[in-house]
């Protein structure tokens, strides 16, 4: 009777998924590979697979253009058998993604494998996250981003903190697991809120140290626990440059690689256009200062090769689109020209 009952239950499943959209379909199944591993195994056999050599993801330059190659599960196969313990290499790797067509997607860390056997076999170089983000196709950077932070995830808890014990992970890796204590880890994120200060007719940009020479970006702060966006906003903005926000307004989000694994809340926020004197704080900030338009729309023009001048010094430039600072300051400059036309 209970297997009549689920095969009527799966039929009735599978006709209500012939009504959903792709995506809900897709979401479904990333889903159920999580939650089974024997599917998710399964899954191993026919997915393809993005590679990493200690955290750095492998990409293939291609003319002018960096690919990231996607390597098939036969084709991963025919490298791991290069080594020993094959096998056990495919069990480490993570789900971070399939296609329309539900082929599954898996990243893997092959760092104890020696780099240049697998770089001589699959034509192509392990690259350090930091460059490969702002040279490969736009579309290809966030899925490097959040595949890395799922292996550096795993990497540093294998261990459970409360027992000491080793931990295991699920086969898709969305978890792992103590069996001693039975607690259960999921990867984590830390919130960030990255807030561009305005007094209506200029815009608030500082360097910390560890920037790049010349950019200047938004104020960002990691949240503190218990608070809200808006609770880390103003205490931010207070603890950095010493202003008090009047007003903020959510503008997206974004996840970010660096330092481990940050979700990146973008704001706009308000000063009054009478309390606008800089108080910076200088164990954390090494330059701020307000910005009017003209000055950030050239500075969005600049690359960081191009902003030298010939005395040696350096004019200012922000951080590429692939960063959610950028995205701010354009929609500052957006909303400074639409005021004004
Ligand atoms: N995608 C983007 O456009 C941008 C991203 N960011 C990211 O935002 C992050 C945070 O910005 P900061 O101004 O450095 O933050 P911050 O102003 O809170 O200062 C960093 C300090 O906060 C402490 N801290 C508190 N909680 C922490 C945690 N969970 N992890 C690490 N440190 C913690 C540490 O002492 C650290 O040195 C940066 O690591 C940076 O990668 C920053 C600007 C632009
Ligand atoms: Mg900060």
């Amino acid at each position: 009777m209970a297997a009549v009952y689920q095969a009527v239950c799966r039929r009735a499943s599978a006709l209500i998924c012939r009504f959903h959209s792709t995506y809900v379909r897709k979401m479904r199944y990333l889903n159920d590979l999580k939650e089974d591993d024997s599917l998710c195994r399964q899954a191993q056999t026919s997915g393809t697979f993005y590679l990493f050599h200690n955290l750095s993801p492998f990409l293939q330059e291609v003319g002018k253009q960096y690919l990231v190659p996607q390597v098939s599960a036969a084709e991963m196969k025919r490298i791991l058998e290069k080594f020993k313990e094959a096998e056990q290499w495919i069990e480490k790797s993570v789900l971070i993604g399939c296609s329309d067509e539900h082929v599954p997607h898996f990243a893997l860390d092959l760092g104890a494998l020696e780099k240049s056997v697998i770089e001589s076999e699959l034509k192509g170089s392990f690259t350090n996250l930091r460059k490969a983000l702002f040279v490969v196709d736009e579309k290809d950077s966030p899925l490097l981003a959040s595949a890395q932070s799922l292996l550096r995830w795993h990497d540093s808890h294998q261990y459970c903190s409360k027992t000491g014990q080793p931990t295991q992970k699920n086969v898709a890796g969305s978890k792992r697991v103590c069996h001693a204590s039975g607690i259960i880890y999921y990867p984590q994120m830390s919130p960030v809120v990255i807030t561009l200060v305005s007094d209506g007719s200029r815009c608030l940009l500082a360097r910390q140290p560890s920037f790049p020479q010349g950019m200047y970006s938004a104020l960002s702060g990691f949240c503190d626990i218990g608070e809200n966006v808006e609770q880390t906003v103003r205490r931010e903005v207070a603890e950095e440059v010493g202003l008090e926000v009047e007003s903020f307004q959510y503008s997206a989000s974004q996840h970010w690689p660096f330092p481990s694994s940050c979700l990146m809340i973008a704001c706009h926020a308000l000063v009054r256009e009478q309390q606008t004197e800089i108080s910076m704080n200088s164990l954390e900030l090494e330059e701020a200062r307000w910005f009017d338009l003209e000055e950030v729309v050239e500075g969005l023009k600049r690359e960081p090769g191009s902003s030298k001048q010939d005395d040696g010094s350096l004019l200012p430039w922000f951080p590429p689109k692939q960063a959610i600072a950028h995205q701010l300051i354009w929609e500052w400059v957006k909303q400074q020209t639409s005021q004004l036309a």
